[in-house]
């Protein structure tokens, strides 16, 4: 597997606001909204406009003067533009999307590389529209599609109503307990199948066992505990309450679907390259390709 640059070490001069401590609000309160007023007034305006580069730079500008945001920020970001460069993918799926900065920069990546769509999968509506007002402020409204509602319902429905058939990259970023849960229905719907590349954002902060135990076990331990119990009843044990009760207030209870069992047969080449926060903080990325699938035997 072509290796990933690793991040030697963090510019503190770019780093973000810290996030708020644990109790105190660091999204959802109003900083989202604000985030495009202070875009909108911007001095630059006129040259963010069509410049995907200028609205992203914009979007660092306010998180390091003004408040945190939850963005992937540029390290990390990299290490997925690279990505995109190597693989070229026609396809692209993010499940997760806030302020649009993932979208913007994969988005236009995407675009770069010669794909054909760019899917931003976000539950929050508030969220949904400011990720529509940057990209089409970024001029990158013919790539991304902004999909609102929960990443099991989108890509259900999408998949049923045939505009979705194939996923080539997918970049996941959102309620750290579905993780799992969707990659398994993504299996199970045939949309990763052999040739499609996860990027798994947050394997260190705050850290996700049972997706990095799922996409790091071999056939032969997937299918014994396919057999054996649902392991995705395990899946929010493993995090904290910040972390599993996190969109709870405005969303209500993340519902995840524990009955699809996904697809134990197929082979993943996984690895962590790690990297940082925006707000310097360490964290990583796991790179999970299917590299094939092993077919059923015959009773
Ligand atoms: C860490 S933020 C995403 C950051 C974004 N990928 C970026 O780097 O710019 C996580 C987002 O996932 C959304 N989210 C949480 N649960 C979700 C779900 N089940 N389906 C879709 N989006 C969800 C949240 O509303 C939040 O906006």
């Amino acid at each position: 597997m072509p290796q990933a640059i690793e991040a030697q070490h963090f510019d503190e001069k770019k780093a973000y606001q810290a996030q708020e401590e644990e109790g105190t609000a660091f999204f959802d309160d109003g900083r989202e909204v604000e985030l495009l007023h202070f875009i909108y007034n911007h001095p630059s305006i006129e040259q963010i406009r069509g410049s995907p580069q200028g609205v992203l730079k914009a979007i660092d500008e306010y998180a390091r003067t003004k408040k945190y945001l939850m963005n992937v920020g540029d390290d990390k970001g990299k290490i997925v533009t690279d990505l995109i460069a190597e693989q070229r993918p026609e396809v692209m799926v993010e499940l997760g999307g806030y302020v649009g900065y993932s979208a913007l920069l994969f988005g236009d990546a995407v675009r770069k590389a010669g794909g054909r769509r760019y899917f931003s999968l976000e539950r929050n509506p508030e969220f949904a529209a400011v990720i529509m007002s940057l990209v089409d402020l970024a001029g990158l409204s013919d790539i991304v599609k902004v999909v609102v509602g929960s990443s099991a319902d989108s890509i259900m429905r999408l998949h049923t109503n045939g505009t979705l058939q194939h996923i080539d990259l997918m970049f996941l970023d959102h309620y750290k307990p579905a993780y799992a849960t969707d990659l398994k229905l993504c299996e199970h719907l045939r949309l990763v199948t052999p040739g499609t590349v996860m990027a798994a954002d947050n394997v260190i902060k705050p850290g996700n066992p049972p997706y990095l135990e799922y996409v790091r076990s071999s056939v032969e331990v997937k299918q014994g505990l396919a057999e054996a119990r649902n392991t995705n009843d395990a899946d929010t044990a493993a995090f904290g309450d910040r972390w599993k009760d996190q969109y709870h207030k405005r969303e209500g209870e993340e519902k995840l679907n524990k009955e699809v069992k996904g697809n134990p047969n197929l082979i993943y080449e996984s690895r962590l390259v790690n990297s940082y926060e925006p707000t310097g903080v360490p964290d990583g990325i796991e790179i999970t390709r299917c590299t094939g699938e092993v077919e059923e035997a015959q009773p």
